[in-house]
C-alpha cells in the first residue's frame, strides 16, 4: 500500500486528494506517478476503474505552473462525455493549486469554446475532431504543451483515429512528454504507440485477467429473436438498480429503449446520432438514478465512471475482446462489485470463446429465465418490499384494519392480495427488435486478412467501431430476500 505522500505529491494536491476521499494510491498510480513526475514518457496499462485518470492527472498538475497562462497539458479522449469527465476529475485534483482544465468537444458552440480557451486553462481535454477544428482555425495554441496524454490510447491509435492523433501530435513541440493509458493495449497498437514516444517506461499492472475480478461474468446462449424477452425476464428477476445494456447499432439502441419503455422500465438510449444536449441529459438522468437502464452503443463503453452501475448487459456480443473488457468495466469500479451478462446466439459461441481466451477470463453459463420465473421474481421483489416495511416502518395505525381483514379471511389470501397490489402488472406487449448478422470468428478473420493485406499485420480488427452501450442495475433487495430464504443465486 502506497500513500500519496510517499509518492512525494505536493501539499495542494494532497489536500485535494483528501477532500476526494482518496486515501491510498491505486497500483497504477503508485507505479506511474514517480516516472511521470520525473519527466519520462509512460505507457500505463491497468484494469478498468482502477484510477488511471488520476495517474496522469496528478503528475500534470504537479508539473504545471498556475501562473503561466498557456495550455501546458493536453489530454485527448475518444468521446465527448469522457472528455467532460476527465476535465472534471482534473479540476477536482487541481483545485488547491489553481490548475484548471477545460473540456473541448464536438457538439458544443464553437464561440463559447473559443471564449473559454481565451481564459487560458493550463490543461485542455479534447476529442480529436474538435481539437483539429480549433487548430485549423488557430483558436488554440499547442506550442507550450509540456505533457500530452492519450486516454484510451489503443482506441485513439486504432485505424479510425490514428491520422487525427498524428496531426495533433505534430503540432506539439517534440520535447514534450507523452503519456498513454488504457485498460487494453494490443501488441500492434503498442508498436504504433512507441513510434510516437521517447523510450517509454511501460507499466502494466500485473493481473491474472484483463477484466476486474470483482465483476461476475456470465453468458446466456439465446437465439436472436428471444433476446429481448430474456432481457426483461432477467430484469424482473434481478430488479436491477442501474444497468447498462450495450448493443451493436444505433437503430437497436432506439428499438430496445422503446421496447423497454413499453414494458414499463425507466430506460433511455445514448448513441452518436443524438444531439449533445440529449446525450448529456440522458447520462445525467442515469447518474442520478432517474432512469434505471441506459441502452447504449460503444460510445459509452470507454472510460465512463458512473458510480453504482450494478449490471452490464451485452445484448449483442462485442466484435472485439477489447470492447468486451471496456464495456463490462462500466461496473465493478473502484473496488465495487458488479455483474456482466452477455447474450450469445448459438452461432456466436466460438466468438465468445475467443473473447474468453484473449481476456483470460471465464464466463459462467446461465440458463435464460422463463416467463414463469420472471413472474415469480417480481413477486419476490414485492415480498422483499413488504419485509422491509415490517422491519423499518411503524405499522400500528394499520393494525386495526389488518385484524379485521384477518377475522374474515385466511392469512394466505390477505397476504396474496397485498402482494398482487404491490406487484407491477407486466405489460406483455410483443416487442420486435430488427435482427443483425451474428458475429463469428470467421467474420473477424475476414477483416483481419483484409488488414494484413494492407500491410498492418494485425491479429485482430481495430477499425473504427460502431458506437454504443447500455446497462441496468439489479437486485440487491431481491438478493437479500433470496439469501434469507437460503436460495442459491
Ligand atoms: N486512489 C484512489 N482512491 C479511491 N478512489 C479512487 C482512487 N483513484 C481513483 N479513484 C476513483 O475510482 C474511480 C475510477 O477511476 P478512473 O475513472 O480513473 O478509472 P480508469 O482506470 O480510468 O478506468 P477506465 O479504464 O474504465 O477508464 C473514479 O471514481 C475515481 O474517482
Ligand atoms: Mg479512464
Amino acid at each position: 500500500m502506497t500513500t500519496f505522500k510517499e509518492l512525494n505529491v505536493s501539499a495542494p494536491i494532497l489536500k485535494a486528494l483528501e477532500s476526494m476521499g482518496f486515501e491510498e494510491a491505486t497500483p497504477i498510480q503508485a507505479q506511474t506517478i514517480p516516472h511521470a513526475i520525473e519527466g519520462k514518457d509512460v505507457i500505463g496499462q491497468a484494469q478498468t476503474g482502477t484510477g488511471k485518470t488520476a495517474a496522469f492527472g496528478i503528475p500534470m498538475i504537479e508539473l504545471f505552473d498556475a501562473n503561466i497562462k498557456a495550455v501546458q497539458g493536453l489530454v485527448v479522449a475518444p468521446t465527448r462525455e469522457l472528455a467532460i469527465q476527465v476535465a472534471a476529475e482534473i479540476n477536482r485534483l487541481g483545485k488547491f493549486k489553481s490548475i484548471r482544465a477545460l473540456a473541448v468537444y464536438g457538439g458544443q458552440h464553437m464561440d463559447r469554446q473559443i471564449r473559454a480557451l481565451k481564459d487560458r486553462p493550463q490543461i485542455v481535454v479534447a476529442t480529436p475532431g474538435r481539437l483539429l477544428d480549433h487548430l485549423r482555425r488557430r483558436t488554440i495554441r499547442l506550442h507550450d504543451i509540456k505533457v500530452a496524454v492519450l486516454d484510451e490510447a489503443d482506441e485513439m491509435l486504432n485505424m479510425g483515429f490514428i491520422d487525427d492523433i498524428k496531426e495533433i501530435l505534430n503540432v506539439i513541440p517534440t520535447e514534450r512528454q507523452t503519456l498513454l493509458f488504457s485498460a487494453t493495449m494490443p501488441k500492434e497498437i503498442r508498436e504504433i504507440a512507441t513510434t510516437l514516444m521517447k523510450q517509454p517506461v511501460e507499466i502494466k499492472v500485473k493481473a491474472k485477467e484483463m477484466t476486474v475480478e470483482n465483476i461476475d461474468q456470465y453468458f446466456m446462449e439465446v437465439p436472436e429473436r428471444f433476446k429481448f424477452d430474456t432481457l426483461t425476464n432477467h430484469f424482473d428477476i434481478h430488479s436491477p438498480t442501474l444497468a447498462i445494456v450495450f448493443t451493436r447499432t444505433k437503430k437497436r439502441v432506439d428499438e430496445i429503449t422503446d421496447g423497454l419503455q413499453v414494458r414499463g422500465f425507466r430506460a433511455e438510449g445514448i448513441h452518436g446520432d443524438l444531439t449533445q444536449g440529449k446525450r448529456m441529459s440522458v447520462l445525467n438522468k442515469f447518474k442520478h438514478g432517474r432512469i434505471e437502464v441506459l441502452v447504449a452503443t460503444d460510445v459509452a463503453a470507454r472510460g465512463l465512471d458512473i458510480s453504482g452501475v450494478t449490471h452490464v448487459y451485452n445484448f449483442d456480443i462485442p466484435q472485439d475482446p477489447e470492447s468486451y473488457v471496456h464495456r463490462i468495466g462500466r461496473t465493478g469500479r473502484a473496488g465495487r462489485t458488479g455483474e456482466a451478462i452477455s447474450f450469445v446466439t448459438p452461432r456466436e459461441m466460438s466468438h465468445l470463446r475467443l473473447i474468453e481466451q484473449v481476456t483470460k477470463s471465464k464466463m459462467k453459463r446461465l440458463v435464460p429465465p422463463t416467463n414463469q420465473e420472471a413472474a415469480r421474481g417480481k413477486q419476490q421483489a414485492s415480498a422483499e418490499k413488504m419485509l422491509q416495511t415490517i422491519e423499518k416502518e411503524d405499522l400500528k395505525s394499520f393494525n386495526q384494519t389488518a385484524t379485521e381483514l384477518l377475522e374474515d379471511h385466511d392469512s394466505i389470501s390477505v397476504v396474496s392480495a397485498a402482494l398482487k397490489l404491490l406487484t407491477k402488472e407486466r405489460k406483455d406487449v410483443p416487442v420486435r427488435i430488427s435482427s443483425v448478422q451474428p458475429i463469428s470468428v470467421k467474420n473477424v478473420r475476414g477483416r483481419e486478412s483484409k488488414r494484413r493485406q494492407s500491410g498492418s499485420g494485425g491479429k485482430r480488427f481495430y477499425g473504427k467501431r460502431p458506437q454504443g452501450s447500455g446497462g441496468g442495475r439489479g437486485g440487491r433487495r431481491q438478493g437479500n430476500f433470496q439469501k434469507r430464504r437460503g436460495r442459491q443465486k
